[in-house]
Order: structure tokens, then sequence, then C-alpha cells
């Protein structure tokens, strides 16, 4: 390596190895890049192939200032090799396995590439923190949900302790039990059970494995140096502020997605992130729709629902006699490829576009889209805010409750479908998103929250610019 870029700071940037974890810290790494320091960013060797698929060799090929590097999952090779692994396996597997190969990766390139003066890693991915501190190198963590799911696994203990949980039975999941009230929780009043991560929501013994590895992420990440948050002060700051109380200084640089837009430099736009292949031939169809009339539907890349769901969505979004954009993943439907009804073809054919994958920034930032009905995914709850379009919200699991909650509670900015999906509902609640009074009011918030959204990222007093130097001049004094 040429001696200019030995003396630059290097950064190993590690995501989680899922979708909504990769976009996130490819785009901080790019960020950190564009401030002058030296990336390795490490993916799976699993994801690093999906990329191949699916971007192709230029997504990954690298620069002499920024590297791609794998290591191994520790999970045996998929039957369906471009699906989401299964999470708790996953999790099991990578902190039971990825230490080693981590700790002689971050050796490895400390040696070869340039010496590593700061690890950047997913803050569910705390087996890193041992390898840093082993090597003696300073880590910080990005976490990619909303802080308000952090609180909440924060609290499982308390949960556990109070005796909310376990559920007695598993009547308790329908009998109303989990509307219970939670009255406990900092900057969360009204929080009910139903509200947070579902893993805690354990009926037998056994059943317990999320909680006890998400309980120990969360107690981990105080041995970090600092906490990145993909979020900006004005959507959370008194969470922000909660946190700081328990945690390592806090800092709130998101939108990541819109911070990255300020990057001059275009050396690293071919570096892509989305797993499965995109489809941009639905842009083009939004071309041709009127403005703010189609509803856009996506549940990310980990909610799957039975084929009787899929017909509930389907039929809901038909007598809503609303065009469409429906993502409609591969592995989204439970059992054999997802099988949509004939009838249901015919009749919205003309209004409704099904694709497999999309560009989604793109898709939320056309004009002709007026609505989305999402699974509250951190990063789409994010895309959604800085596109100023209201949501529908569908939660599947993990943040996604918590993320729901505030977004239909706290920010105004969605509406809820119950996690038992009827079609009359969704014909319901897409009606009234689309024209009716509360449609209106939430969209006038969500419009108010994309202001705040891209003033966060204006340099350079933005909350975000601001919060984004702060951690910049931290890392720099890492190489000193
Ligand atoms: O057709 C698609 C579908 C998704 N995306 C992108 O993929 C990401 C999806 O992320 P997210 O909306 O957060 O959903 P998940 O993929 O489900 O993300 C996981 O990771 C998130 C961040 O921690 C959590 O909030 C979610 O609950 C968890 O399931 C977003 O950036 C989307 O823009 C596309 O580009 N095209």
């Amino acid at each position: 390596m040429g001696s200019n870029l030995e003396k630059k700071p290097h950064v190993v940037c590690i995501p989680a190895p899922l979708q909504g974890h990769i976009n996130p810290m490819l785009k901080l790494a790019k960020i950190l890049h564009s401030k002058g320091f030296l990336i390795t960013f490490v993916n799976t060797e699993f994801n690093h192939q999906r990329l191949l698929r699916s971007q192709g060799l230029e997504a990954l090929h690298g620069l002499p200032s920024f590297q791609f590097e794998t290591i191994p999952d520790g999970l045996p090779p998929p039957e369906n090799t471009n699906a989401t692994q299964d999470i708790p396996s996953l999790a099991k597997s990578i902190e039971e396995t990825c230490l080693g190969p981590f700790k002689s990766l971050v050796t490895r390139v400390n040696a070869s590439y340039a010496p590593v003066t700061c690890i950047v890693s997913d803050l569910l991915m705390g087996f890193t923190l041992a390898a840093a501190e082993e090597l003696g190198i300073p880590e910080i963590l990005l976490w990619t949900s909303g802080t308000g799911s952090l609180i909440c696994y924060n609290q499982f203990t308390n949960l556990l302790e109070k005796e909310l949980m376990p559920l007695k039975d598993p009547s308790y999941l329908v009998n109303g039990y989990l509307d219970t009230v939670v009255d406990c929780i900092p900057t969360m009043p009204g929080i009910r059970l139903k509200d947070f991560p579902p893993f805690i929501r354990i009926i037998y013994p056994g059943d317990d494995y999320m909680v006890r590895f998400l309980c120990s992420q969360v107690e981990r990440a105080r041995r970090a140096s600092a906490i990145i948050f993909n979020t900006f002060d004005a959507l959370e700051h008194d969470v922000l502020d909660s946190l700081a109380s328990m945690y390592p200084p806090c800092y709130g640089i998101g939108p990541l997605h819109l911070l990255e837009k300020n990057i001059a430099d275009e050396s690293l736009a071919s570096f892509k992130s989305n797993l499965w292949k995109e489809e941009p031939e639905c842009l083009k169809w939004l071309d041709s729709q009127a403005p703010s009339s189609v509803i856009y539907v996506n549940f990310g890349s980990i909610t799957v629902m039975t084929p009787q769901q899929l017909v509930e969505f389907c039929w809901g979004l038909a007598k809503s006699n609303y065009s469409f954009l429906w993502i409609i993943r591969p592995d989204l439907v439970i059992g054999d490829n997802a099988m949509l009804p004939p009838e249901f073809v015919t009749e919205t054919s003309g209004r409704g576009m099904l694709v497999g994958w999309c560009p989604q920034e793109e898709v939320l930032n056309h004009p002709s889209i007026g609505g989305f009905l999402t699974h509250s995914g951190w990063n789409s709850t994010l895309e959604s805010i800085s596109s100023g379009v209201p949501m529908i919200c569908w939660p599947f699991f993990a943040d996604q409750q918590t993320n729901c909650w505030w977004s239909c509670n706290k920010w105004g900015i969605a509406m809820e479908i119950d996690n038992n999906v009827k079609s009359d509902e969704v014909t319901k609640l897409v009606v009234e998103l689309m024209e009716g009074e509360k449609g209106r009011e939430i969209r006038k918030n969500v419009i108010d929250m994309k202001n705040k959204a891209q003033e966060a990222c204006i340099a350079p007093s933005g909350s975000s610019m601001t919060n984004l130097e702060k951690v910049v001049q931290l890392m720099h004094t890492f190489s000193k």
C-alpha cells in the first residue's frame, strides 16, 4: 500500500449479516470514507456471494482506500441461497463461531493493509467487543433501529423480574393480556406489552434463546466507546437523552441515507448492498401514474406471511380501487412460492404492479407514491419519513412492533393494521390513508417530519451533521 494511505486512520466496519443492517452500515462506511478514513468492510461469505449474484462484481471490487473482506457465519449452506437465513440459528452461530475468524481478519488487515484504529460494529455483533479489547482497538457500535427498541430490549429483564413475562400459557397471546400497559418504561408512557419486541412473549422454557441473546448484546454495549444511532435529534432526542445515562455517549447521525447524499465523491457509487436483484422497471410504471395515487406495499427482507394472509392483502388492495406497487419477495409466503388468486390478478390488471425487489429509496421518492403499507422495519420507517410518505403498519417481529407504536402514537405518521389481517380492514385503512381525514392529518405530520430530517442533515449545523463531526473527532483521537 502507498505510504499516504498508511497514514490514514483505518476503520473496520462489520454489519450484522442481514439486509436491514448491511444497508445502513455501508452508508456509514461511505460517509466515514468521505471523511478521510480507510475502510475495511466485512460481510459474511454467504452474503458476499449473494451480493455478487445480485449486484455483480462492481459492487464489491473495492478501491485502494475501501476494501471488502469476509468471514464465515458458521452455518451449513442453506437449501435456498436467495433467502433470508433463519434468525435464531444465525444469531446463535455468529455468537458461537465468529470471534476467532474476526480476530484473525483484523490482525491480518492490521498488518497487511494499514493499522486498524477503530472497529465500527453492529450492536448485535457484540462478540466483536471481545476482539477489540484483546487487540487493544477502540470500538464504536451502530444501532440500526430506533432508540425506542433499544430501551425495550434493555427492559426485558425488568419485565421478567416483574413477572409480566413469561406468558402463563398460549391463551395469553389472544386473551387481551398483551394490551396491559407497562408504566415503568422511561420516555414511553402508555406502551403495552404487545408493543415490545415479541421475542419476549415466551411461553415455554427453552423458547428464550433470542431474549438471552438480546439481553447480553444490550448489556455488552456498555463497553463500547460510543453508540451511533441511525436517527435524528428532532425525532428521538428524549430517548437519546435517556439512553445517555445508561450507555456510553450516544449520537444520532441519521437518516444515514440522506447524509450519504452529501458525499461528493462518485467513486463509491457502484458499492451496493441489495441482496436481491432490483427490478427498476417498476419506476417506469410509476412514471405513468398520477401524483400521490399509488399505494406502495413492501414488507422488507425478513417478514413472512401465511398464504391466507397473502389472500387478505390481495383482496384488501383490490377492493380499495387504488393502484398499487407490491413487492413480493420470492420467500415472502410461508411454504411454496407465493400463489396469487388468478381472479385478483385479473381484477387488478392495469392498476397493480407486482415485482420481487425494487430500489426502495427511489420508489418512496417518486411523486406518484401516496402511501406505504409497511412492516415497520426501521430503515423503511426512516426512508418513508424522509420522503414524506404516510404509512399503514403491519409489524411482524423484532423492533417492528415498537417502531409501529412510535409511528402511530408518538409521531402521528401512521395507522396500524391488526396482526390478524382481514381484507376489509386493509381496504378501510387504504381508503382512509389516501382520502380520509386521518390520512390528511398523518400526511401533514410526516411532511413536517421530512423537513426536520432534511434540516438535521444540512451542513454544517444540522444536528446529525454536528453529531457526525463529534464521532469523527472521537475516531481521530483513537489514532493519536
Ligand atoms: O424491495 C426492496 C425492499 C427493501 N429494500 C431496502 O431494504 C431495507 C429493508 O430494511 P428494513 O425496512 O429495516 O426492513 P428489514 O429488512 O426487515 O430489516 C431488519 O433490520 C432492521 C434494522 O435493524 C429492523 O428494523 C427490522 O425490523 C429488521 O427486520 C431498506 O433499506 C429498503 O430500502 C429495497 O431496497 N428494496
